[in-house]
């Protein structure tokens, strides 16, 4: 499931809604297969970055991801939708070319889901489905992936199995990350640096030096400075 991850340039970026400015003049670089945490209140800007990234909203100023050749970027949601009527293997491969659908398979046995390739999204929990929705994403190979709170609607015990496992996935895939959230523990356990968004611009930005797999103990000095930060 490789892909060569993609570097990201953002300089004077900004994007409004109508009248109401969201992103003020915001410089940014990643590097190729970084994994990058946005964090911070609530109205901070952190999903119209996701979403200007996305191409989905105008911006102003630079706005550069890759380096000329076409860019495989993905978005997964806090609740993505999966469509009732398709059962998990042909969700995965909604979107795939033929040739590369064999890639469905091998992607929900990556997500520990071999042997529910038939079962509809109503026959799966609420982790199974982002297990599906993720899948999904990873199969198309991305560049660029963009999760946007995607373990937002799972209780602790799901959150933290899917942490564990995206931790997994994401060394393998190589693709470039960003990751909003407002779990700082979910933060500084996948990232390699968080970014702390208020007003529309980086308030701080938080290299997370640590070995993986990252543990509790080891986040938790990293975690008190975000909190005396946040607020
Ligand atoms: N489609 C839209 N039209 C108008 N205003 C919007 C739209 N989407 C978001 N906004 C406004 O933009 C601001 C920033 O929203 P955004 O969703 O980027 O924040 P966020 O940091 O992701 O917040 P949250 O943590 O609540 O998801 C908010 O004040 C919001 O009301």
């Amino acid at each position: 499931m490789t892909s060569a991850g993609v570097p990201i340039d953002l300089r004077d970026l900004s994007a409004a809604y109508g009248e109401h400015v969201i992103l003020r003049d915001l410089t940014l670089s990643v590097t190729p297969g970084e994994r990058v945490a946005l964090v911070g209140a609530s109205g901070g800007g952190k999903t119209t970055l996701l979403r200007a990234l996305a191409g989905l909203i105008p911006t102003q100023g630079t706005l550069r991801i890759g380096t000329g050749s076409p860019v495989r970027t993905r978005v997964m949601f806090q609740e993505d939708r999966l469509l009732p009527w398709l059962g998990a293997l042909d969700n995965v491969a909604l979107g795939l070319a033929r040739p590369e659908r064999h890639r469905a398979a091998r992607a929900l046995r990556d997500v520990g889901l071999a042997g529910r390739e038939r079962a509809y999204p109503h026959e799966l929990s609420g982790g199974q489905r982002q297990r599906v929705a993720l899948a999904r994403a990873l199969a198309h190979r991305p560049d660029l992936l963009l999760l946007d709170e995607p373990f937002g609607a799972l209780d602790a015990l799901t959150r933290a199995d899917m942490h564990d496992l995206l931790d997994t996935l994401l060394t393998d895939t190589g693709a470039t990350t960003l990751l909003v959230t407002h779990d700082l523990d979910e933060a500084l356990k996948l990232t390699d640096r968080v970014l702390l968004l208020r007003a529309g611009q980086v308030a701080l930005d938080l290299p997370v030096p640590l070995a993986r797999p990252r543990r509790r103990l080891d986040t938790e000095p990293l975690r008190a400075h975000l909190e005396t930060q946040l607020h």
